[in-house]
């Protein structure tokens, strides 16, 4: 089955600027791509980047600078179902849930993140179109509710880790030895132990200043 993954590179990861800088975020972005894209290459199905600018990667590409609800719905509008929706920013997952997203044979699956977003969705019926950001998960269960599709849930801690704030780098560095991993690593990010709460988060080394 094709695999579509919205990609934007040219300011992403807002959410992190408090630890990235612009040139960072885009490196680190670039590397939870190629750890999805990894993972797919492992499987029997076939990556299919959606990205806003033209990029050098080899796999296969449609470019469309529109936002991203209206680049997926367009998308939808034309292409053979069934058809999975992953987004690139998943560096924890792996060939297994990626099948494991697959086994459902109900007219949608949903893999919420963490959070009330949708990670990862198969639609295998036409009438379904997305509507992301905020809480997309429930919006897409109303919407395909209201077209009388079933929905199953594909409840995964690895597809459910987006990785959208500081605080979700932790879970990269604690369960990946991949390229997102690999990057925060070589960029001097750590785990830690909080003194007060003995909570786990991760550190900066001090010479690697994001300025
Ligand atoms: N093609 C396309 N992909 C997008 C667009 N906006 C976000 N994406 C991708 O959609 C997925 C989820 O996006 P977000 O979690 O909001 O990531 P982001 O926009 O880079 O991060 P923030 O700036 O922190 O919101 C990621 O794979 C993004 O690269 C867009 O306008 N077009
Ligand atoms: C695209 C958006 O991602 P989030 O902002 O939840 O990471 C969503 O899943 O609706």
């Amino acid at each position: 089955m094709e695999i579509l993954i919205p990609f934007d590179n040219r300011e992403p990861k807002t959410r992190l600027s408090p630890v990235l800088n612009r040139d960072e975020r885009q490196q680190f972005a670039d590397a939870m791509l190629s750890d999805v894209l990894s993972a797919i290459k492992e499987t029997n199905h076939t990556p299919h980047l959606l990205v806003t600018t033209p990029t050098d990667r080899s796999e296969k590409v449609t470019v469309d600078d529109r936002s991203l609800t209206a680049a997926v719905n367009k998308f939808l509008s034309t292409t053979k179902l069934p058809v999975a929706i992953l987004m690139s920013d998943l560096p924890l997952c792996t060939p297994a849930v990626i099948e494991r997203l697959f086994s459902y044979e109900t007219p949608i699956t949903i893999a919420p993140g963490l959070g009330g977003g949708t990670n990862a969705l198969v639609i295998r019926d036409r009438s379904f179109s997305v509507d992301y950001h905020g809480y997309s998960y429930r919006d897409h269960c109303q919407h395909a509710a209201s077209n009388s599709l079933a929905v199953s849930e594909c409840d995964s801690r690895r597809l459910a880790t987006d990785v959208d704030e500081p605080t979700d780098l932790r879970e990269v560095v604690l369960h990946s030895d991949g390229a997102a991993a690999t990057w925060l690593r070589t960029n001097g990010f750590s785990l830690n132990i909080e003194q007060k709460s003995g909570r786990v988060s991760v550190k900066r080394d001090e010479n690697n200043n994001r300025e």
